[in-house]
């Protein structure tokens, strides 16, 4: 890999995409940042030297492994598992696992990279990973579930470790789910220690880990509305997706005096202009908890309407908050909010917004907050998990949702720090600022270990 790599943003892309052929999620993930940064390192030898950002657009290790699992029926059924673990230049890997039929190599790079931004920023001492199968859990019983994560720990155990590779939630794993993983890690290690986060508070879980993701988020959405004397009460918010980011960021959102608007599933929105609130909010979780979908919401809540195969970008708003996946919010969604004078976006879920439509969004002047730097409220309240486990200790609720708060304002903190001047009063590049917050992080533990 020539020099040149890292003192010309074209040939670098280029090499990123040449070694990584068909994995279009991770160049896009590596393509930002690399954009961001490639300012900050040019003139700083150190960085060009030693191949910083180029090591780190290079997984430490890949692991891939067959899962295979028996179903009601007594047919074998077999998915493929994989554990990226990207970067442990300042803690061990730290990131969630996804069971979803979408999963591949290239989405696990992505968000293992994006992750290990976003655990830098936190400040707390955590490297980036990411896991999970191409399983869908869709229609499958509690048994199938069990015994595919089962069957998947079998293979994970020897790869994972408090003080190596802590996985947790994402898409499709939950507190079911982090029961089982942790479970049969346990059973085949006989040890009880805190390999996994997201665990049930009877056995070694923290309090408010499956708010904080959402919360947190809506804690970054605050302090972004603050620094330009605004806030959130009356605000109206469209919100995509029914699951753990989508329903905390709601219920925190109108805890805060706002209106949100919709939830969305993969297959269409509710509109409720009534407003979400805390007792809806409470049953979508229960509902869609039970496999139930979106468009059941009308019939419980008549104030709704339901728009199948339809994402909720179209509709009048002053926040958008994208909760539920990548790539779902496109160009004609970021045309569509700005048209209808949107003031922020603040990401939930991990890249939800397509290269094009991030680029409209950033440029538009509008508050945009990226998912790296206003979703890591989950992984730092998994983060306060590790040392309560590692303290053999809980801490209060109160206690903890002030550390959430406090590590919120910091990371915004962060972010604006490290973004360029804004001009004319204009908007902060808070995607800027994370790039480069969390990139300074990890390059300088890296450059401490030497070529490695
Ligand atoms: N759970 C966590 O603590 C964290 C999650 N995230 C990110 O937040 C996002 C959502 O994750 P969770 O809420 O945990 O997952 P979840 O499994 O609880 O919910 C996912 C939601 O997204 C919807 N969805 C999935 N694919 C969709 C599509 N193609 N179009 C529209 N809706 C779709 C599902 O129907 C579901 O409502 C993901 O991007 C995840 O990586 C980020 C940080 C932490
Ligand atoms: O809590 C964690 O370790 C991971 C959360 C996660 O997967 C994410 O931040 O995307």
């Amino acid at each position: 890999m020539a020099h040149s790599d890292c003192t010309d943003l074209s040939a670098f892309m280029e090499g990123v995409r040449t070694r990584n052929p068909h994995q279009d999620e991770f160049v896009q993930a590596v393509c930002e940042v690399a954009s961001d940064v490639f300012d900050y390192i040019q003139g700083k030898d150190e960085y060009t030297d030693h191949q910083v950002l180029l090591r780190m657009s290079e997984p430490d290790r890949i692991i891939s492994f067959r899962v295979s699992w028996e179903d009601d029926n007594g047919d074998i059924q077999i998915e493929r598992g994989w554990r990226v673990q990207n970067n442990n230049a300042i803690g061990p890997y730290k990131g969630g696992l996804r069971f979803h039929p979408s999963v591949n190599e290239s989405v696990l790079k992505f968000l293992a990279f994006e992750q290990t931004f976003k655990n830098a920023l936190t400040g707390l001492p955590m490297g980036g990973g990411k896991g999970g199968s191409n399983f869908n859990p869709k229609g499958r019983s509690d048994r199938e579930i069990m015994r595919f994560c089962q069957s998947f720990m079998t293979e994970l155990y020897r790869h994972i470790g408090p003080n190596v590779d802590v996985p947790a939630g994402d898409i499709g794993v939950g507190s079911r789910e982090i029961g089982y993983l942790f479970g049969q890690y346990k059973r085949i290690t006989n040890e009880f220690e805190g390999v996994v986060t997201g665990k049930g508070l009877a056995y070694g879980g923290s309090m408010i880990r499956p708010e904080a993701t959402g919360w947190g988020a809506v804690y970054f959405l605050r302090e972004m509305l603050r620094e330009r004397d605004d806030d959130i009460d009356g605000k109206t918010a469209v919100i995509s997706g029914a699951g753990n980011v989508a329903t905390h960021a709601a219920e925190k959102f109108a805890e805060l005096g706002g209106k949100v608007l919709t939830l969305s599933d993969s297959d269409g929105f509710v509109h409720d202009p009534d407003g979400i609130d805390a007792e809806k909010i409470a049953w979508v979780r229960q509902h869609t908890e039970n496999g139930g979908r979106m468009r059941a919401y009308p019939d419980e809540f008549s104030s709704a309407s339901y728009h199948d195969g339809e994402a909720p970008w179209n509709v009048d708003c002053d926040i958008a908050m994208p909760c539920a996946t990548q790539n779902e919010l496109d160009d004609d969604a970021a045309k569509a909010l700005l048209d209808n004078d949107v003031i922020a976006v603040c990401e939930g879920a991990n890249m939800p917004a397509t290269q094009d439509a991030a680029k409209r969004l950033r440029e538009s002047g509008i508050m945009y907050a990226p998912g790296k730097a206003a979703n890591a409220g989950g992984v730092a309240v998994s983060g306060l998990e590790m040392s309560q486990n590692a303290e053999r200790r809980s801490w209060e609720r109160e206690e903890l949702q002030d550390m959430l708060c406090s590590i919120m304002t910091d990371i915004h903190a962060r972010c604006v720090e490290n973004a360029p001047d804004a001009k004319d009063g204009g908007a902060i590049d808070y995607v800027k600022g994370a790039n480069v917050a969390g990139f300074r992080k990890v390059a300088e533990a890296m450059l401490a270990f030497g070529v490695v």
